[in-house]
């Protein structure tokens, strides 16, 4: 491993224009709170050390690029939740991340699980989670999905669509089944995020519209059925939200909904589940608010809400994934390849390139989304440099962090850490140029262990079974 400056390879430009919210550390050493799992620390020789475990260690047991998840960060954050939402079902959303393992700790957390595949299902259930914590969804939930949801007794299905209380009666029928269900509606919120990750707005694929009547036509059509067992409304407005301004519309629209229910049935909704999307820090200028806080909107929207339309304070459930789960995750990559870019008017840019990219994180190019890095091995006192983190694809677009201020002697050979990276990383990974996805371990009191072990090329050679 060389930490010598490649001889005018990186200059010190701390001055380069970087984007505005983009702020020059003080100390590149020092790491943010907010950004990394509970108790992560440096240790004597400036390495960085999560739950316990020197990144340089796990990435030398367990190579690079790795995901790192904190078992004890995690469980505090359901644990946060689940006395922050008191009396709540709290439903951790698998899509963020989801191995046997994570499901464990799901379930011992006193935590629900919101599943959207056979697949989910099957992980979670070997996870030891019970079928009726099990809340499925799904835009187009396939027969075999739908058949294997009802034989398990999943204790809810979210239903997207009227095909699908169409096959979901039609399955009831066959197997001498009730299904209960939400209706997942569209509030026709347009919440503050990237367009890709916003889905209460009305032009997209996910649940019924409130505004055009479908949302009421498929309650009715739910309550009427003799297979369905109604619960009440669903809504999630999207992901990576601050502000509660769009739950609170979101939470006055589904109320007056379950009212105008009321009007037509005379039966009150016992249920609403307001989803997820609690954002969490990618970066310094990233400051969500606490979830206690968010959880005191909650109740109060609620409340007032149901006093407004004159309506009984229904059971109510959330579905946070991210926030759990990805404060817990760092990504280590190793440094192979330094280039500094002349860019005009003689600045230049300094491109790291690492050993993963948009195979293992496709987030920055799906939403543009933002990261920071620190170099994990060692301290450095050697001037920030604004650098690119890109990855190894054949891509131009294949950049893991657009912007970010790293020391300037950052060398081959070097470890990058990335906060922020348990959730919809690892679970969002592809096999983009032949790339084996990197393994998921687990750290707990600076034991690492294995939950999802790394893809090999006999892997990807075994499924490649033509001639
Ligand atoms: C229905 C549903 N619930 C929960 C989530 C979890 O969202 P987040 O990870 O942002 O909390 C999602 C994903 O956005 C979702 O589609
Ligand atoms: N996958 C998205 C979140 C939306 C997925 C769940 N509906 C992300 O990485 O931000």
């Amino acid at each position: 491993m060389t930490h010598m400056h490649i001889a005018g390879s990186i200059h010190a430009d701390a001055t380069h224009a970087g984007p505005t919210w983009l702020a020059l550390p003080e100390d590149l050493n020092v790491l943010d709170v907010k950004l990394w799992p509970r108790g992560t620390v440096r240790d004597g020789q400036g390495r960085i050390v999560v739950g316990g475990a020197t990144l340089t260690d796990v990435a030398a047991e367990h190579g690079t690029p790795v995901y790192l998840i904190d078992e004890d960060d995690f469980r505090s954050r359901a644990r946060e939740f689940r006395s922050a939402f008191p009396g709540w079902q709290i439903f951790y959303a698998g899509k963020a991340l989801l191995t046997r393992r994570v499901a464990r700790w799901a379930a011992e957390e006193g935590l629900n699980l919101d599943v959207t595949t056979m697949g989910e299902m099957r992980i979670a259930l070997a996870g030891g989670m019970p079928a009726a914590r099990l809340g499925l969804h799904g835009n187009n939930k396939s027969d075999a999905e739908i058949a294997f949801a009802l034989e398990q007794g999943v204790g809810r299905i979210i239903v997207d669509s009227f095909n699908e209380i169409d096959r979901l009666e039609r399955h009831c029928e066959a197997g001498g089944h009730t299904a209960r269900v939400l209706v997942r509606v569209t509030t026709g919120v347009e919440a503050h995020t990237h367009e890709y990750i916003a889905t209460a707005h009305e032009d997209q694929k996910f649940g019924l519209s409130i505004m055009g009547g479908a949302a009421l036509t498929a309650l009715v059509r739910c309550h009427a059925s003799k297979y369905l067992d109604l619960r009440g409304i669903h809504s999630h407005i999207g992901s990576q939200i601050f502000e509660t301004h769009g739950f609170e519309v979101s939470i006055r629209r589904a109320m007056k909904l379950a009212h105008q229910f009321k009007m037509a049935t005379g039966v009150e909704l016992p249920e609403l589940d307001l989803g997820g999307g609690f954002g969490i820090a990618y970066t310094g200028a990233d400051n969500p608010p606490p979830v206690s806080e968010v959880a005191a909107a909650f109740e109060e929207m609620v409340e007032h809400e149901c006093r407004a339309f004159g309506l009984q304070r229904p059971e109510l459930s959330i579905e946070p994934g991210r926030a759990i789960c990805g404060p817990a995750g760092v990504a280590i990559y190793e440094v192979g390849t330094v280039k500094v870019v002349e860019l005009e008017g003689g600045r230049s840019r300094v491109y790291l390139s690492v050993d993963g990219g948009m195979s293992d994180n496709i987030r920055p190019a799906l939403y543009a989304a933002e990261y920071s890095a620190a170099l994990a091995n060692r301290t450095s006192d050697a001037p920030p440099t604004l650098c690119r983190v890109v990855g190894k694809h054949c891509e131009g677009g294949d950049i893991l962090i657009r912007d970010v201020f790293l020391p300037s002697d950052v060398s081959l050979g070097d470890l990058i850490a990335v906060p922020g990276s348990g959730a919809y990383s690892r679970s969002m990974a592809n096999n983009y140029n032949q790339i084996p996805k990197p393994p998921v371990v687990s750290v707990k009191d600076g034991v690492s262990s294995v939950m999802l072990r790394r893809e090999t090329l006999d892997d990807l050679m075994r499924l490649d079974v033509g001639k």
